[in-house]
């Protein structure tokens, strides 16, 4: 009954997804709690660049911390640290008070005490098998009911019983933070990743490749994926596991079906995003692209400071980078641009590995193009390049996602460390300055707008003599 319920809602979505979807009007936007949560599951899968022994018991995490609405912080559990440890040793006690945390699990007990003692406000977690998990001492069958000899391993047991303590110590509440998404949203990210610039230009350079059956493909296996490591698909196991985790509220329906249908929907939006980005035949390089507008003249002499022209070795690698534009993406979808969402983050290099999931990587900052702080909806003027009427346009207003990436970042950077911007579109004139004097060494981005001037927003300097080292998605070279 179980399996046919979620197959029937899987063919429901596939079928959707295939339909001609275009929205009306303003777009649908991920609500702040979905975005951090999705920001949580992704972190988790940050690509490991080294093998390492890791504890069967003890599962991969991903947290966000969010301080006055805003991501202050994007960490996964690394070969050393529990990712709340990790939280605690990079932010210290006062950077987290007064924050929230989002973990793409029920953090173990040896994170949670000190996410506790730090002061954070809130911990939100993903209602699946915890850090320390409840379903890995299972059977190979996986028995649905914990039962003698297929239960929790005692370690996990001792951590639930830890962790309850703590909850029921009059510390921070620790909750579930799903929220239905907003209606046809989950459409609207299909479409979006379907037809982003980054598929157009795999489309672009293997015209032989259709390219809805390549993104079916994709999304299907990043699907498996993603399921496998955050939904328990055995309605009976899920509702055991929330028994254990203390969740009785969601163990009865409609709310558990409700839970676990919120929790799909989260899944399978983050399946589409990743399969927008297919790694199979494209990256990000350097090398100069085919679809590259020659600079304008004013800028044609060469400045000194120009950068290395050509190929030169990216500072991560392509896994990393397409896993932080992913990061960039899921930004962009609470854009406040009734038309068009960017995302930006950026990560610096530091040194030495830090012992977490991320290495030498540590977030700066990151955001989307919104309106100012405070302002209230349909405040400022919302048209576009399309309207006759320059006064009643939005470009003078919306501040820009490298712009919001760089005013709340929460690190400054170290003098000489390498700082990588992740931004999902080409960035624009008016960015470019900024991004420049700000430090930033290495820009990861698409094609899109390269080269055009639409008047109150133009994409002329990104291709000329800007300093950082442009990355951008194309086929890879041949070298
Ligand atoms: O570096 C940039 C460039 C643009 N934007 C945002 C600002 C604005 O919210 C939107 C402008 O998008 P676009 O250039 O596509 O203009 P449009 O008028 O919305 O669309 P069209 O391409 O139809 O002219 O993108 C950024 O966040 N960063």
């Amino acid at each position: 009954m179980e399996t046919e319920n979620l197959s029937e809602a899987r063919r429901t979505q596939s079928r959707e997804t295939q339909t001609d979807y275009r929205p009306q009007g303003q777009v649908p936007r991920l609500c702040q709690a979905n975005l951090f949560t999705l920001l949580s599951l992704w972190m988790e899968r940050f690509p490991r660049e080294t093998s390492e022994d890791h504890d069967p018991v003890v599962r991969p995490c991903g947290l966000v911390v969010v301080r006055g609405g805003r991501v202050r912080g994007l960490h996964v559990s690394g070969p050393l640290l529990h990712v709340g440890q990790e939280a605690v040793l990079r932010h210290g006690g006062a950077g987290l008070e007064g924050s929230q945390l989002y973990f793409s699990r029920r953090p173990c007990s040896a994170c949670l005490k000190m996410v506790v003692n730090a002061g954070v406000i809130q911990v939100f977690f993903w209602p699946g098998d915890p850090e320390v998990s409840v379903l890995s001492g299972r059977g190979a069958d996986r028995s649905p009911a914990p039962g003698p000899g297929v239960g929790p391993s005692p370690e996990a047991l001792l951590d639930l019983g830890a962790v309850e303590r703590l909850r029921a110590g009059g510390g921070p509440p620790v909750v579930v933070a799903l929220r239905p998404l907003a209606p046809g949203l989950p459409q609207y990210v299909d479409l979006k990743a379907r037809t982003s610039d980054f598929m157009e230009r795999v489309q672009e350079d293997q015209p032989e490749q259709d390219g809805d059956e390549l993104f079916r493909r994709q999304r299907r296996s990043h699907l498996q994926e993603l399921s496998r490591a955050f939904l328990i698909p055995c309605e009976r196991e899920h509702r055991a596991v929330l028994e254990l985790l203390g969740l009785e509220a969601f163990c009865q329906d409609p709310d558990l079906s409700t839970l676990r249908s919120s929790m799909l929907q989260l899944v399978e939006l983050l399946a589409s995003v990743s399969a927008g980005l297919p790694l199979l035949h494209h990256g990000f390089y350097c090398a100069a692209s085919p679809r590259d507008p020659a600079p304008p003249a004013w800028l044609s002499k060469e400045s000194p400071d120009v950068a290395p022209r050509g190929p030169v070795p990216p500072p991560v690698s392509q896994a990393v980078a397409r896993h932080c534009i992913i990061q960039a993406t899921l930004l962009a979808f609470r854009t406040e641009d009734p038309k068009v969402g960017v995302g930006a983050v950026i990560w610096a290099q530091a040194e030495l590995d830090g012992g977490d999931g991320t290495g030498r990587l540590y977030l700066v900052g990151c955001g989307y193009n919104a309106y100012p702080v405070g302002s209230q909806y349909a405040q400022y003027p919302q048209l576009d390049t399309k309207h006759p009427d320059r006064g009643r346009t939005k470009y003078r207003y919306i501040i820009h996602a490298e712009q919001n990436a760089l005013t709340f970042r929460s690190r400054e950077v170290c003098p000489g460390q390498r700082l990588l911007l992740f931004v999902t579109k080409c960035p624009c004139d008016e960015c470019v300055p900024l991004i420049r004097a700000a430090g930033v060494t290495h820009v990861f981005t698409s094609d899109q707008d390269a080269g055009k001037d639409k008047g109150d927003i133009s994409y002329l300097l990104f291709r000329g003599p800007i300093g950082p080292s442009r990355l951008t998605w194309q086929k890879r070279p041949l070298l």
